[in-house]
């Protein structure tokens, strides 16, 4: 039995040390980042049998992919592409503090991944799986990932498997207007709606009070639950008619990329344990505000870790 499958893609992220400039630098650190992969390593780290599925180049880069997120315990279904032009998509980033703010530059067209198709994919381990895991990056990669991302869903769907999609939008990869239409395409497989709260309103014109746009978003797609992040201001779910909300923990931020895919890491992997909603928010939170701590886009956290910053926030000290 998996606990947690997602799809998507992985690329290499390239950034240069604390304080230098992209067009100056003459090192890079390399790291791994995707927002599906990221989900199935903190699920991975918390306890939960996880596994990714992709399509990488039969490459050292793509060997790379797969040593960094096996090392951190996930499982992989990936199916290899063997082509003279085969592509691992990477990413640029470079953190600035303010005013100047952190960049990112995409090298992600064509990459391998964009061609995947629900045929090649070795999607075996969605047969036992209880959750389906992807977000609105992988079909904003291509329209064949537009068309595999749907039949996907569909599939885990079909099996009685429960979906669950963050919005994740990337105005990088393609307009509101896109992306709400091919959003609203998928919610009818979709169970578990996770949103920020301003992709919310950038993509699918959901404003206003936070409980209203998540009760509208239930209300109108017929979701099983909706999330959603509000940044500073915490997050909140709509489950079963009830509402529940939860504070960010505070943390000493020194990398933000990842604490989206942190905290839906955290809320499944809670949810997959027998958490109520309620518990899962809080340990969505926690995992984010730990991840914040950590450089690189992955939440390299325990089970411990995460439990101990929920019981210190509930009143407990930790002595
Ligand atoms: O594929 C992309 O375009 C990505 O942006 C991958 C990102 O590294 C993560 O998805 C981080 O996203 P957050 O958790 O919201 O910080």
């Amino acid at each position: 039995m998996t606990d947690i499958v997602t799809f998507g893609e992985t690329m290499l992220r390239l950034s240069p040390p604390r304080g230098e400039r992209l067009e100056r630098t003459s090192e890079l650190g390399v790291r791994t980042g995707g927002a599906e992969s990221n989900v199935a390593v903190a699920a991975a780290r918390l306890g939960r049998d996880a596994t990714w599925i992709s399509k990488l180049p039969d490459s050292a880069l793509g060997r790379r992919i797969v040593s960094e997120l096996r090392s951190h315990g996930v499982r992989m279904d990936v199916a290899w592409d063997g082509s003279d032009d085969a592509r691992l998509g990477t990413y640029y980033l470079e953190h600035g503090g303010e005013p100047r703010g952190t960049d990112v530059i995409y090298d992600r067209a064509d990459a391998s991944v964009t061609t995947a198709t629900p045929g090649e994919l070795p999607a075996g381990a969605l047969d036992d799986a209880s959750v389906f895991y992807t977000s609105g990056i992988t079909p904003a990669l291509s329209q064949t990932l537009g068309e595999t991302t749907e039949a996907l869903l569909r599939a885990a769907q079909e099996r009685g498997t429960t979906t669950a999609f963050d919005l994740n939008y990337r105005g990088k990869l393609w307009s509101p207007m896109e992306a709400g239409e091919r959003y609203e395409s998928l919610f009818p497989h979709v169970d578990v709606l996770v949103a920020a709260e301003r992709d919310a309103a950038t993509c699918l014109g959901r404003e206003g009070d936070a409980v209203e746009v998540a009760n509208g978003l239930l209300r109108d797609f017929d979701f099983e639950t909706v999330v959603l992040t509000r940044g500073e201001s915490g997050s909140l779910a709509v489950h079963d008619g009830e509402v529940y909300e939860q504070d960010v923990y505070d943390a000493e931020t020194f990398d933000p990329i990842g604490t989206g895919d942190a905290f839906v890491g955290g809320f499944l992997a809670k949810r997959l344990d027998g958490g109520d909603v309620s518990d899962a928010l809080a340990y969505g939170a926690a995992t984010a505000s730990l991840k914040r701590t950590v450089d690189g886009d992955l939440a390299v956290v325990t089970a411990e870790e995460v439990d101990a910053v929920v019981e210190r926030n509930a009143g407990g000290i930790s002595r």
